[in-house]
């Protein structure tokens, strides 16, 4: 396929006491999945919008290369759609699940969506450039190539920023509002927010060539020993494989350990058709790993400023639920900011803006919360009781098909943004492997073994929830009503 890019987008020339001398509205640091999203749209509603983009270059990296179906569809209601056009982007149905020599097929439930409607998985270098690109073509957004070094804050009022320039330019530019989307590594969340990282574990990521996945179009989950491994089409010609190794456990590929332990430990688990490539993969030589962490939001309300994507919040990326948070995010936050024309009230616009926080909740706490459960039972190495059968009951439960599996799909998805349907769909796995374990007939060991799976489990979906705010997950309702409220600057 022919697929033709700029691989620059032209950064603007700045000027060195640029107050933003051009007027901007908001300045975005980051034109990631979130500052690239947020760009267009913001631009689209007519904001003068200045991003600080550190690489304008088109990216090459290996996270957030599968979109999940309702992150797909926040990209329709943000317009962006497009930029997974002539990118040779593949369309995701669902997963094939494997398991000591038995495998399960799920698909999304799609059923009650447009035909177009599905996952897809990409380079995520490509998507982001495009996103980049789109944004560029609006007169009233500018680009620039540019490091953010601090914030400047007056009298506890984030006022604008300080960068530097490619040139090595020390810049300063002003605006009302700054949106900071600096990614996971972020080093200005530090004073907006109280981040608690938890590093969890690694992707080793491998590129497969010339090769077919079992169930094409299919994400594929191997459920391995010690950890999982993850395949999936982001080209017609590549498949991406993933390799969770635990935090502590990490090889040196240096000095050729990891690959000893692909070749030993992973692939004779992996199947069968993939395991030639896969092997001609770690000849190659192109391994490279990425951090797993999850860190809940803590923001704290700052005015003149906000933190959105990955700088405020990030969880085990297994279930591929990153950029949909994102963009819900960045729908949620530009229905926010619409009411408001003026933004110069900095405590009355971040007086509006704080139930971003709450209304983000449904679809963030629902793919954080399964994000950490499906890596806790598949992930980790773990003291959890009876954590065996918890696993087993989770693979045969999912491979019971239709409702059973739908549920669980809507919710890892994204179609399915309620805290409270993840709970219960929890609920029933443990019920079900409750009935499995004590049949034909109740013993004290089978009781005891009952006891021990409930105690593990609901032990971890507590945590889990406990992290992420039980009253604004499950009752958001009670805790904000937007829509009722004035915007500052329609007040008369
Ligand atoms: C290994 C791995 C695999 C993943 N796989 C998936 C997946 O399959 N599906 C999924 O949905 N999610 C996935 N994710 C998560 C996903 O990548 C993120 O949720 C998503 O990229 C967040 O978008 P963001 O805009 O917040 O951050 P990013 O997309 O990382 O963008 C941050 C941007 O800020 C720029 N920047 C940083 N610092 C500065 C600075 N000081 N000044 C100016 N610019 C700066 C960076 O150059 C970058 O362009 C994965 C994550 C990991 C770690």
């Amino acid at each position: 396929m022919t697929r033709k890019h700029d691989q620059c987008i032209k950064s603007s020339t700045a000027s060195s006491a640029s107050a933003s001398a051009g007027g901007a509205d908001i300045i975005i640091v980051g034109a990631g999945v979130a500052g690239a999203a947020l760009a267009y749209t913001l631009g689209k509603d007519g904001r003068g919008v200045h991003v600080i983009e550190r690489e304008l270059r088109e990216p090459d990296r290996i996270v957030g290369e599968h979109l999940q179906p309702g992150g797909y569809l926040k990209l329709i209601e943000l317009g962006l759609e497009d930029c997974l056009r002539d990118i040779d982007a593949q369309p995701v149905h669902g997963y094939a699940i494997y398991k000591e020599g038995k495998h399960t097929n799920l698909s999304y439930p799609l059923h009650n969506f447009h035909s177009d409607v599905s996952g897809r998985c990409f380079h995520n270098g490509r998507f982001v450039h495009r996103m980049r690109q789109k944004a560029a073509t609006l007169s009233n957004v500018r680009l620039e190539q540019g490091t953010v070094t601090s914030l400047i804050e007056e009298d506890g009022t984030i006022k604008g920023v300080h960068y530097k320039t490619d040139k090595g330019e020390q810049i300063t530019a002003y605006a009302p509002l700054t949106l900071v989307c600096d990614g996971c590594f972020s080093n200005l969340r530090r004073s907006l927010s109280s981040p608690q990282v938890e590093n969890l574990s690694f992707f080793v990521g491998l590129v497969l060539e010339n090769c077919d996945l079992p169930y094409a179009n299919y994400g594929h989950v191997v459920l391995g020993d010690p950890s999982p491994i993850l395949f999936y089409q982001i080209s017609s010609t590549e498949i991406r494989c993933f390799v969770d190794i635990h935090r502590q456990k990490l090889p040196s590929i240096s000095n050729g350990e990891m690959a000893h332990y692909l070749k030993t430990v992973v692939a004779p688990q992996i199947p069968p058709q993939l395991h030639d490539s896969f092997i001609a993969a770690i000849k190659k030589g192109k391994i490279r790993s990425m951090p797993n962490r999850s860190m809940p939001s803590r923001p704290r309300p700052t005015p003149g400023t906000m933190l959105l994507g990955d700088a405020l919040n990030t969880r085990h990326p297994l279930t591929g639920g990153g950029m949909t948070v994102a963009l819900s995010d960045v729908v949620i936050f530009r229905d926010l900011l619409r009411p408001i024309h003026d933004l110069h009230d900095a405590s009355a616009v971040c007086n509006h803006l704080q139930s971003f926080y709450t209304l983000r909740k449904p679809m963030a706490s629902t793919i954080n919360i399964s994000a950490g459960l499906v890596y806790k039972v598949f992930g980790a190495s773990s003291d959890i009781p009876a954590m065996k059968e918890i696993r087993q009951a989770c693979f045969d439960y999912l491979s019971l098909g239709g409702i059973f599996s739908d549920t669980s799909l809507s919710i890892v998805s994204g179609l399915n943004p309620r805290p409270l349907c993840l709970f219960l769909n929890f609920s029933s796995v443990a019920l079900f492997a409750i009935y499995r374990l004590l049949l034909p007939f109740p013993s004290p060991q089978k009781l005891c073994l009952v006891a021990r799976l409930l105690f593990g489990a609901f032990g971890i979906i507590f945590r889990i929830i406990k992290a992420e705010g039980v009253s604004q997950m499950l009752f958001p309702a009670t805790l904000c009503q937007p829509t009722t409220e004035q915007p500052p600057d329609s007040v008369n």
